[in-house]
């Protein structure tokens, strides 16, 4: 079998390893034409192993047609737009596609796509990118994968191969309920931790903190019409106690001066807001906090 990957970031890397490990033919379509030489010349790595896995790599505005059987998009939300055009001629309809983004921002991108098969997953792994070939899998969680168009067979049939361990599949009905999940997740924790410059199990340590996260959570959790609130809360917290020595993807984004994903978390909260003629004016603190920030 073939997989495709979009994105040569952490994430993308980390599928591209389990899926090379797990013998299916690899090739990563990456933004630079450096990150391609280094992955053809050295493979990937990651950190805790000793074998390199082999993959392909090229650039992917040199790409004329994607050839897999499964095609992977593991770049950010915000570099979604100008993909999904590339998408349309790159892909044929019959083709897999699955997207990995965080947030809800890239759901209306994916609406303009007619593709008979596409998908949508929410990683629950903790990776960090160390160089072009190198990552290191510091969470090892599942990723939950729905369909958006097209029937879950056709790509559960597909990841039947890919076993392992350290990197197993969940399957769900309903996209919207694992997005929205990990939505409140995000929403909770990225802004308050990039604010406030600490690390996940913090939060929770501090009163004060744990009071904001509250706020922000009743918010969150009434725009998206979330049921069995103590449950999410939990959850919420079940994340800062497992994760507690993670810098989340929002505080490392805002240290590294990187573009964060704000406008697909609280920006979209905020948007389903006015659209309810509400308002959320802790969410829409800690926005323009980070916009402000980044
Ligand atoms: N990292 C994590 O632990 C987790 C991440 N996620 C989600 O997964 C998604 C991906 O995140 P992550 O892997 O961390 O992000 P990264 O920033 O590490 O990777 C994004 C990759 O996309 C590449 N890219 C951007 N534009 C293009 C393009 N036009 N063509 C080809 N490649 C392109 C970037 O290339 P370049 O390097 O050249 O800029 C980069 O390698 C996000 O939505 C994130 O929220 C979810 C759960 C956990
Ligand atoms: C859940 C959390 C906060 C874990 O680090 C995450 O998904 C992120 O960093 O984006």
């Amino acid at each position: 079998m073939k997989v495709g990957i979009i994105g040569g970031g952490a994430i993308g890397l980390l599928c591209a390893y389990y899926f090379a490990k797990s013998k299916w033919e690899v090739t990563v379509y990456t933004r630079r034409f450096e990150q391609a030489q280094e992955l053809n010349r050295s493979g990937l790595k990651i950190r805790e192993t000793t074998n390199r896995a082999k993959v392909k790599a090229e650039l992917l505005l040199e790409t004329k047609k994607i050839d897999a059987d499964l095609i992977i998009i593991a770049v950010k939300q915000y570099s979604l737009s100008e993909i999904v055009g590339q998408l349309k001629t790159l892909v044929e309809k019959k083709q897999n596609m699955l997207f990995v983004q965080n947030g809800m921002g890239h759901i209306d991108l994916i609406r303009d796509l007619d593709h008979k098969n596409i998908f949508i997953g929410v990683i629950e792994h903790g990776v960090l990118k160390h160089s072009d070939s190198e990552i290191d899998h510091v969470g090892k969680g599942t990723t939950k994968v729905a369909p958006f168009q097209g029937k879950i067979a056709a790509l559960s049939g597909q990841l039947e191969g890919v076993k392992q361990p350290h990197f197993p599949f969940e399957y769900w009905d309903d996209w919207y309920q694992i997005l929205a999940d990990k939505l409140l997740v995000n929403a909770v924790i990225n802004p308050l931790t990039a604010l406030y410059q600490v690390k996940t199990g913090s939060l929770v340590e501090n009163v004060h903190f744990q009071k904001n996260m509250k706020r922000l959570f009743e918010e969150a959790v009434n725009i998206l019409g979330l049921k069995n609130k103590e449950e999410q809360w939990r959850n919420i917290l079940r994340v800062c106690h497992n994760t507690a020595g993670n810098r989340s993807s929002m505080l490392r984004d805002i240290e590294s001066g990187k573009q964060t994903e704000i406008d697909a978390i609280s920006g979209y909260l905020i948007e389903r807001a006015e659209d309810q003629n509400k308002d959320l004016p802790y969410t829409r603190f800690v926005y323009e906090s980070i916009k402000g920030m980044s």
